[in-house]
């Protein structure tokens, strides 16, 4: 049990402060939670030292003390370790301790056949723009994770930006879609900074005009709720510039790359789900 446990401030224990683990402590700081309500593990000390400097929170080594101290643990470590974490953790749980995983791939029944029966699992697929509260997440319950867990877990990832609740079913996809999909985002950026600095921008204009336009489109396609491809028909002059330039991409058949890309994750996630 937590050390001073209230209803309305569960205290979380998120184990592994690696990219996520941080992007999910600093969410629950901004949503409220004090950093004496929160603490991480880690197994690199010098990291487990440089979020505690950065954040003010207890971090320590030993997942199955923080587990016993918390009322709600968070899972942020690779798929690959969960297992390992799970095995030091189940005893150390209380009974009707949420137990939270953000790792990609690994079925809800994975957690459950190694936790104690009755235990609450809740899956989720975050994002890194969570970080600056623009993140995507899905989440998905356990066989023992009550509407009341969910509503929780909403709570713990309200600072992340948009949260939905889906099927467990459609976790892979969500993870090829959101899950990856911040780095497709990130490459489209990196690819038209490199192609304005071909075409004779310094890099700092370059990147700031390519940052600012996907910001920008990705608002325009969020608040007016047009279709994407009517957004695009409106940037296309007749004989203009667009049209040009677009031709090119079909040419060079990136669409069928992101579809390609979008299922070589989903696919992985599966991997990861039989692997671990
Ligand atoms: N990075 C991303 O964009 C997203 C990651 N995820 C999931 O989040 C999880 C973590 O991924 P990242 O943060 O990217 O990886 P990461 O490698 O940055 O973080 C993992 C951290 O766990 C620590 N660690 C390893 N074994 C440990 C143990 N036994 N106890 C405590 N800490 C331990 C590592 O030292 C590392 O700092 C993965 O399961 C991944 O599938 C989910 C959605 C998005
Ligand atoms: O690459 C990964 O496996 C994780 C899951 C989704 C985003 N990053």
């Amino acid at each position: 049990m937590a050390d001073e446990p209230t209803a309305d401030t569960p205290r979380v224990a998120v184990l592994g402060g690696g990219v996520m683990g941080e992007t999910l402590l600093s969410a629950l700081l901004t949503a409220g939670w004090t950093a004496e309500q929160v603490e991480v593990t880690e197994r690199y000390a010098p990291r487990a030292d440089e979020l505690a400097g950065r954040y003010g929170v207890r971090t320590g080594a030993s997942n199955a003390e923080a587990a016993a101290r918390a009322d709600v643990v968070l899972l942020a470590v690779k798929p690959n370790v969960v297992a390992s974490v799970l095995d030091e953790i189940k005893d150390a749980l209380g009974e009707g301790e949420l137990v939270v995983s953000v790792a990609a791939g690994l079925p809800i029944a994975s957690y459950e056949k190694r936790l104690a029966a009755g235990q609450p699992v809740v899956r989720v697929m975050p994002n890194t723009p969570a970080v600056v509260g623009k993140g995507a997440s899905a989440i998905a319950a356990g066989t023992h994770a009550t509407q009341e867990h969910l509503a929780l877990v909403e709570r713990l990832l309200a600072a992340t930006g948009l949260v939905v609740r889906v099927e467990e079913k459609d976790l892979d996809a969500v993870t090829a879609i959101s899950g990856s999909g911040p780095a497709y985002a990130f490459y489209l950026i990196d690819a038209m900074a490199e192609a304005g600095v071909l075409l004779g921008l310094t890099r700092d204009l370059a990147t700031k005009l390519a940052v600012a336009t996907v910001e920008g489109s990705a608002a325009l396609a969020a608040q007016s709720g047009d279709h994407p491809a009517v957004l695009r028909e409106r940037v296309s002059s007749p004989g203009g510039t667009t049209v040009a330039a677009v031709q090119v991409l079909d040419a060079h058949g990136v669409r069928a790359g992101v579809v390609a890309a979008a299922e070589a994750a989903r696919d992985r996630s599966r991997e990861l789900g039989k692997q671990y």
